[in-house]
């Protein structure tokens, strides 16, 4: 199985006639082989260099230095998922008192020891000291009463007749009972002021666990921006099958809860038709961080997004990419704390743009780490285009990448059946090239993790 079959022709199909003669013959004044772009694609932007954009615009927006949205403090439960915008400092000693680490007696000296009458349980307050000799019931986790010197585990100790306690013997030997045995003493994990965790750390169920323990109520973490989702189009069906021309909005279902995995917070999907008043009117009004339209990037008589943002005289900070699919995707600044991500409509097209575009500006607003760049090699040769990056799914098989039939740009029957996008340069890849990887986020952090 090789990606020269149903989405790479569909592909070829969408190189315009200057390009698709530029796989064949040489450019005048060109090094032979060295593909050269037409002059009317001069102004797109390179793939890498539209990431590093995206992520660089953020930084530009409300003027702030570190790109990310102003820290709130939230509940511990509501932090899930969010980055610390603070160190998280231990608030108190952990234990944050001498505990018994088994079930068992305190003792105090060398045995056989006198039993206390009564026990001690976790959670209790203080206790008498304990005198040379002694010894009282204890479970784990509880104050260990002053003047302890081990805890002797259930299983190691019994009681005689007369309610003395002594250290049973295994294998012939009794066990050993050394200083400090089995006590965890107060501070053993963290002193009180203690950095815990830096700023930056990803609020995993974990880090929630540490920071309760650490005596925190709530966290001060970065918010997830907020993303309006604006679908375009008349052609668009929220139900049932395609008809007299009309096609299912295959968008509006994907984009919040992959707009959710990437960090944002996107919740309702704004249908708006073919209709620049209506697109005018509903981004004047959006006050979330970030606006997503999907479809009207092109130049055809319906396609409303860049008149809009002429209209509203937007800065367009990157305006077609040179990757496939998806070229025409955009990004601008609508306002000084406001972007906005023009996805191409095909729905493949969609998807590049939002690995290429959204992605790093909603990482970056969200504090969140950049994926680690990883790289594997091609089971078969992906065909190239002539001077722009393509996005070719993958589904990955050990150590070896598998491209997927149905990558043409209005397909989404690859991608839904993928790991990973492979990142494939110009002219394409020869079968165990190494390629770069875009890992799907369902893939790396798991369904639920991503969208809970
Ligand atoms: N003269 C040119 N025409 C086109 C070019 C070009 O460079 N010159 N680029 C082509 C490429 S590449 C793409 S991608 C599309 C981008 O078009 P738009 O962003 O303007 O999107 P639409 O025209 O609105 O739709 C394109 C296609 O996608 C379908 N679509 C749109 N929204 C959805 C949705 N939510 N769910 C499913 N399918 C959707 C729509 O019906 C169209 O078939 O432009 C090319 N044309
Ligand atoms: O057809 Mo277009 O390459 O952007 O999907």
């Amino acid at each position: 199985m090789t990606a020269h079959a149903p989405g790479a022709d569909a592909d070829a199909d969408d190189l315009d006639v200057e390009e698709a003669l530029a796989l064949v013959k040489e450019i005048p004044g060109r090094t032979p082989g060295a593909p050269h772009p037409p002059d009317h694609r001069l102004h797109a932007t390179v793939w890498t260099e539209a990431r590093a954009l995206a992520e660089r615009a953020a930084r530009h927006g409300g003027g702030r230095r570190t790109g990310h949205l102003t820290p709130v403090t939230v509940p511990l439960a509501e932090a899930l998922g969010l980055t610390l915008a603070a160190p998280l400092t231990a608030l108190t000693d952990l234990p944050s008192f001498d505990t018994s680490a088994m079930d068992g007696w305190a003792v105090s000296g060398p045995g056989p020891w006198h039993v206390r009458e009564e026990g001690v349980l976790a959670g209790h307050t203080e206790h008498a000291p304990l005198t040379d000799g002694e010894a009282v019931r204890i479970a784990t986790g509880a104050r260990i009463p002053p003047d302890t010197t081990a805890v002797l585990r259930s299983e190691h100790g019994r009681t005689d007749a007369t309610g003395r306690l002594h250290v049973t013997a295994a294998a012939g030997a009794p066990h050993t009972v050394t200083h400090g045995q089995d006590i965890r003493p107060r501070g053993q994990e963290c002193r009180s002021g203690d950095q815990l965790l830096s700023a930056g750390t990803r609020a995993t169920p974990a880090v929630l666990g540490m920071a309760a323990a650490a005596g925190y109520d709530t966290l001060s973490v970065v918010p997830r921006p907020r993303v309006d989702v604006f679908v375009l189009g008349d052609e668009l069906l929220s139900e049932g099958l395609p008809h007299g021309g009309l096609i299912r909005d295959a968008l509006g279902p994907m984009l919040p809860p992959w707009l959710r995995a990437l960090g944002a917070e996107a919740t309702a999907v704004c249908r708006i038709g073919d209709d620049e008043d209506a697109l005018h009117e509903a981004l004047t009004a959006s006050d979330a961080d970030v606006v997503v339209t999907t479809g009207g990037t092109a130049a055809g008589p319906v396609d409303h997004v860049h008149p809009t943002l002429r209209r509203i005289g937007a800065e367009l900070l990157v305006d077609g990419v040179q990757v496939r699919p998806g070229h025409p995707m955009l990004l601008a600044r609508t306002r000084e704390n406001q972007h906005l991500v023009g996805l191409p409509g095909n729905p493949l097209a969609a998807v590049s743009g939002l690995l290429t575009l959204a992605e790093p500006l909603l990482r970056t607003l969200a504090a969140r780490p950049a994926p680690e760049p990883y790289t594997l090699p091609l089971r078969d040769a992906v065909q190239g285009h002539p001077y722009d990056t393509r996005l070719v799914p993958v589904s990955l098989r050990g150590d070896r990448a598998l491209p997927l039939l149905y990558n043409g740009p209005a397909m989404l029957r690859g991608v839904a059946a993928a790991d990973a996008l492979a990142v494939v340069p110009p002219g394409g890849a020869r079968p165990g090239q190494e390629a770069e990887l875009l890992d799907l986020p369902w893939a790396s952090g798991g369904i639920g993790v991503c969208f809970t």
